[in-house]
């Protein structure tokens, strides 16, 4: 299939190290599919730790230079970049939608997302704020400065092949740091057309480097990022599996680590909510992405008094969905990532009905075929099944029914994650009561779409460490220094 890009530059097949586009050092390639019908798009590097390690020394050797760049023309060179995304767009989108899947609308609006952080932190970079204390005795001063924390480890996952790691990068470059990026073996091709227009932006050699790989390599070229002494902080999206192995890599050399991890989302709805908001706030919260994304609902609670209401509403906007390959046609769902995703689906759907619910809607593989799946909807959800305690990861909303706001509670927070919630009232008491108690990063109230470059983005127990976008972000790639200056008349 021709992507029919206007700009056919961005349709790399080479990664990048030190400003140059190689090949691996071994020669080996690996193939880029669409998931939506399987053909091959493009063969990248399969590159390995020597490749990783040529990489980490390229930015090592750069950074010198960055990090003594005015912060201004660090966020001048950030504006450029942002700039050309958004000129890119188009391109871009129909690349990550070729790549992973996702309806087109959602791959644009991806572009955008991922473009806001770059904007974000060109002015951040301008803001990375120091402190003066009063000193503890006459002769003392006291100051606090913030230094760029070295060179960059970011390893992202699929879902969002644009996004996640924009959303590292940009407060790295912000900050002063050169970053070394692993993406995904399924979605390469993103990360290497941004990185063309990162160079295209003026930013320097060595600064930003792409290291492409298939998954068997991902082990070694991950236990080189992890463990080469040269790295300084890793920052990590991803599965929490993965995420704890990065952690236990990072720990022999004490690297600053960052993770983005895994979520359960619950979704609550009270017998005093807008029935027609939830719905709405569902459909975005649970459907986007084919239910690929980790701040998805995993589980819907709706209390006894609109249960019933609640499903038929929920069932007359899903069955509205348009289900086909995102460069066909406007859709409103792709297919699976691949087929260990659509195997999980599957997995989830039989565990639940095994153990009394009922499909209400959707339930099987699509007419389509492939790793395309029905937009699901189940009833009669029960806490001992897989889907209230596994991330599915797919279009299945599990719908449970509870009594009292406390059960709503409890149930909620029974689980090892803690990334996002959500839950609709109009009880403001409640809203307060209720938005406290949940243990969860980031909740939505009367809200299913909550992520934004302006606000902090990550999750406690489980899902991970550290926060993503907002003022806070920068930090992730700075250290604190502090100065006493002693002697002082
Ligand atoms: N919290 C967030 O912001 C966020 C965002 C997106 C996805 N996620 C989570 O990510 C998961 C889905 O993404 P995924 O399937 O790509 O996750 P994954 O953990 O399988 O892979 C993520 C990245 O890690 C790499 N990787 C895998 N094993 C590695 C190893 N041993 N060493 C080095 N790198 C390794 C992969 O190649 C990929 O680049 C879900 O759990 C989802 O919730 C979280
Ligand atoms: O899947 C994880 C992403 O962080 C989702 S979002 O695009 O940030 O909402």
């Amino acid at each position: 299939m021709s992507l029919e890009l206007k700009n056919p530059e961005l349709l790399r097949d080479r990664a990048y190290i030190n400003g140059q586009w190689t090949t691996a050092g071994s020669g080996k390639t690996f193939e880029v599919t669409n998931p939506a019908n399987g053909e091959h798009l493009v063969s990248v590097p399969d590159m390995d730790d020597t490749d990783t390690r040529i990489a980490i020394e390229a930015a090592e050797a750069a950074w010198p230079a960055w990090r003594s760049t005015p912060a201004k023309e660090r966020a001048n060179i950030l504006k450029k970049w942002f700039n050309l995304l958004m000129e890119n767009q188009e391109d871009l989108a129909r690349l990550m939608t070729a790549e992973q899947g996702k309806p087109l609308a959602e791959s644009r609006g991806e572009v955008g997302y991922g473009a806001s952080f770059i904007e974000w932190f060109a002015e951040e970079a301008k803001r990375a704020y120091g402190d003066v204390i009063p000193g503890h005795g006459k002769d003392k001063r006291i100051v606090v400065i913030k230094q760029p924390v070295g060179v960059v480890a970011a390893i992202t996952p699929w879902n969002f092949p644009i996004a996640m790691i924009t959303r590292k990068v940009a407060p790295a470059l912000a900050a002063g740091c050169p970053v070394v990026i692993k993406p995904a073996e399924d979605t390469p091709l993103s990360a290497l057309a941004i990185t063309a227009l990162a160079e295209q932006a003026g930013v320097p050699a060595g600064l930003v480097n792409v290291i492409t790989c298939s998954k068997p390599n991902a082990v070694a070229v991950g236990g080189e990022l992890t463990g080469n002494p040269i790295v300084r902080k890793v920052s990590f999206t991803g599965s929490t599996p993965v995420g704890k192995l990065l952690m236990r890599q990072a720990s022999d050399t004490v690297k600053k680590v960052s993770l983005e991890l895994g979520g359960n989302a619950p979704f609550i709805v009270f017998d005093d909510a807008d029935l027609d908001a939830a719905v709405a706030g569902l459909m975005a919260s649970k459907y986007r992405n084919t239910g690929q994304t980790c701040v998805c609902a995993n589980r819907v609670y709706v209390q006894s008094g609109v249960y019933d209401a609640f499903v038929e509403k929920l069932k007359a906007a899903v069955s509205k969905m348009v289900v086909g390959a995102g460069l066909e046609g406007e859709t409103h769902q792709g297919p699976l990532i691949n087929q260990a995703a659509l195997d999980k689906v599957k997995r989830h759907i039989a565990d639940a009905t095994a153990k009394g619910a009922k499909v209400a809607l959707g339930g099987q593989a699509h007419a389509l075929g492939g790793t395309f799946f029905e937009p699901t909807i189940l009833t009669g959800a029960t806490q001992d099944m897989l889907i209230a305690s596994e991330e599915t990861f797919g279009p299945v909303a599990p719908l449970f029914r509870f009594e009292t706001e406390e059960d709503a509670i409890a149930m909620a927070n029974d689980s090892e994650f803690g990334l996002s919630a959500y839950f609709y009232s109009t009880n403001i008491h409640r809203v307060w009561h209720v938005a406290e108690a949940l243990e969860s990063g980031m909740i939505g109230v009367n809200e299913g779409i909550i992520s934004t470059e302006v606000a902090p983005f990550g999750g406690v127990k489980e899902s991970g460490l550290g926060r993503e976008g907002s003022h806070y972000g920068l930090d992730e790639y700075m250290e604190l220094k502090y100065l006493c200056l002693g002697g002082m008349r």
